[in-house]
């Protein structure tokens, strides 16, 4: 366990990886209240001297992260990112991961397979035994309806994704619509991940299994920080 002590897991877990990164680093930046925490600290250090370059796996992140003074490259600019911190809906005891609430699991797989470490940050309520889902699919719109048909085919229940503040699907910064494929427990959530992502038309599910190996997950709990995975800093 690690003091910090304020009150607000989240916060304690999002400032806790801030620490993790050092000057001249290319650091992914995931989406999220948590990781808004983080680029909350990385901006305090920039201004005290820090320099860094972080790669937003969201428009809403890209903004927060101008907002914050946090200097910006696309994932095309760089050939591997040294860090990335991202947040998480479920976590398992395994490491394996569900993600997507905030729709942007596509470019956050992709930030995430471009990086040499990944920080994921979250409060106690996102572990569980057992992922359950729902698990967040973006799909093309031309493809909306034979996914459905395909999921529905494998046994959940599907959920076109509303808008909070819209009317009509949510669209995601890719364009495309995003489904919640309500699946009940997941036995094995690295067949479920091929399954879906094998479906023509899907551009991607938020089923993340293949990145433990890379992972630790900084838990935060009101006073304190509980490491899990690599511990190395
Ligand atoms: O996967 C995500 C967005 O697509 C987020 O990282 C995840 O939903 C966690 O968000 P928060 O930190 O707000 O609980």
């Amino acid at each position: 366990m690690t003091k910090s002590g304020n009150g607000n897991p989240k916060e304690n877990a999002g400032y806790k990886a801030a620490e993790y990164v050092r000057d001249g680093m290319i650091v992914g930046l995931g989406t999220g209240s948590t990781v808004a925490f983080t680029m909350d600290r990385l901006a305090e250090r920039i201004k005290g001297g820090l320099r860094i370059t972080g790669v937003p796996t969201s428009i809403q992140t890209a903004m927060k992260a101008r907002e914050r003074g946090i200097p910006l490259a696309s994932l095309d600019d760089v050939s591997q990112i040294d860090l990335t911190i991202d947040g998480a809906d479920q976590i398992d005891p395994s490491l394996m991961l569900i993600k997507g609430r905030g729709a942007a699991q596509v470019r956050e797989r992709c930030v995430a397979d471009a990086s040499k470490r990944l920080i994921i940050v979250a409060d106690s309520s996102k572990l569980c035994d057992q992922l359950s889902g729902p698990v967040p699919v973006e799909v093309i719109p031309f493809a909306l309806g034979h996914v459905t048909r395909k999921l529905e085919q494998m046994g959940g229940v599907v959920v076109v994704r509303d808008g909070v503040k819209k009317d009509g699907p949510v669209l995601s910064d890719n364009g495309n619509i995003i489904l919640d494929y309500h699946s009940g427990p997941i036995k094995d959530p690295q067949a479920l991940e091929s399954e879906i992502n094998n479906i023509p038309g899907v551009v991607g599910c938020g089923i993340m299994a293949e990145f433990s190996d890379i992972m630790t997950v900084i838990v935060g709990e009101n006073d304190d920080c509980r490491i899990l995975g690599i511990k190395e800093e």
